[in-house]
């Protein structure tokens, strides 16, 4: 059978950008079901390093415009953010975290339970333990089923997992995120992305449509 359409994106929650591509993305879902969406934890310094590349934030003329670009799209997108107190923090037992749950549970929303809840609009510091389980139980359901995961982050498969994801996204070509490899229906070759700004393109290339960057109701600068 010829292969689906599909998008993976990989994505560390200590990326704004990713945090916006990933709550874009699942909006999106909905008018792109002919799309195999798929959501890659990576540990974005291990790509940056990979690929030679530097942390926009410590370019001094990339940091003032990043910090007005985020809130104009958290603003047009109607996205809610809070530049944290803590940046970048450390998103190691986040990603493994969530390579950990993701091993087990269907659904991705766990996801924006620490992307958003936690660390983009409620200021959290998730490199720790228990915000991560505050973090996530909601959607879990238990505390219980939260701290087994968490007590996952330990396991070789699961550190090996988030190893293999930032390297196949090195080998893609990644050298940020978010980064997205789409491929269309019937065909095996990929097409890379870069930016949670890349999704006209995307919808193009996919003959999906393109929804836009605001829902309805959003409010506008
Ligand atoms: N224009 C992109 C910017 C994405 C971006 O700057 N991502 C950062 C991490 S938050 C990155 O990896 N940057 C690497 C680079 O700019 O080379 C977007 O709108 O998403």
């Amino acid at each position: 059978m010829a292969p689906q359409a599909s998008i993976i994106c990989y994505y560390d929650v200590v990326s704004p950008y990713s945090y916006f591509a990933v709550t874009l993305l699942n909006r999106y879902r909905s008018q792109w079901k002919t799309v195999d969406i798929v959501l890659r934890p990576v540990f974005l310094p291990g790509i940056l390093s990979g690929a030679k590349n530097q942390p926009p934030a410590t370019v001094a003329a990339k940091l003032p415009y990043m910090v007005a670009d985020l809130q104009r799209i958290s603003t047009c997108a109607g996205i809610p953010y809070t530049f944290p107190s803590v940046f970048p923090v450390m998103s190691i037992p986040a990603m493994r975290l969530l390579v950990a749950i993701q091993k087990h549970e269907s659904e991705d929303r766990y996801v924006q339970c620490v992307a958003k809840e936690a660390y983009w609009f409620n200021n959290q510091n998730i490199s720790q333990k228990e915000v991560l389980i505050a973090a996530v139980t909601p959607v879990l359901g238990s505390e219980a089923k939260a701290e087994q995961y968490y007590e996952m982050t330990s396991d070789k498969d699961v550190k090996q997992e988030l190893i293999d994801n930032t390297n196949q996204a090195i080998e893609a070509g990644a050298f940020g995120a978010p980064t997205f490899i789409v491929t269309t229906a019937g065909s095996d070759e990929p097409h890379m992305f870069f930016g949670s700004d890349r999704f006209e393109t995307m919808a193009s290339i996919l003959n999906v449509p393109y929804p836009g960057l605001a829902p309805k109701n959003a409010s506008k600068l």
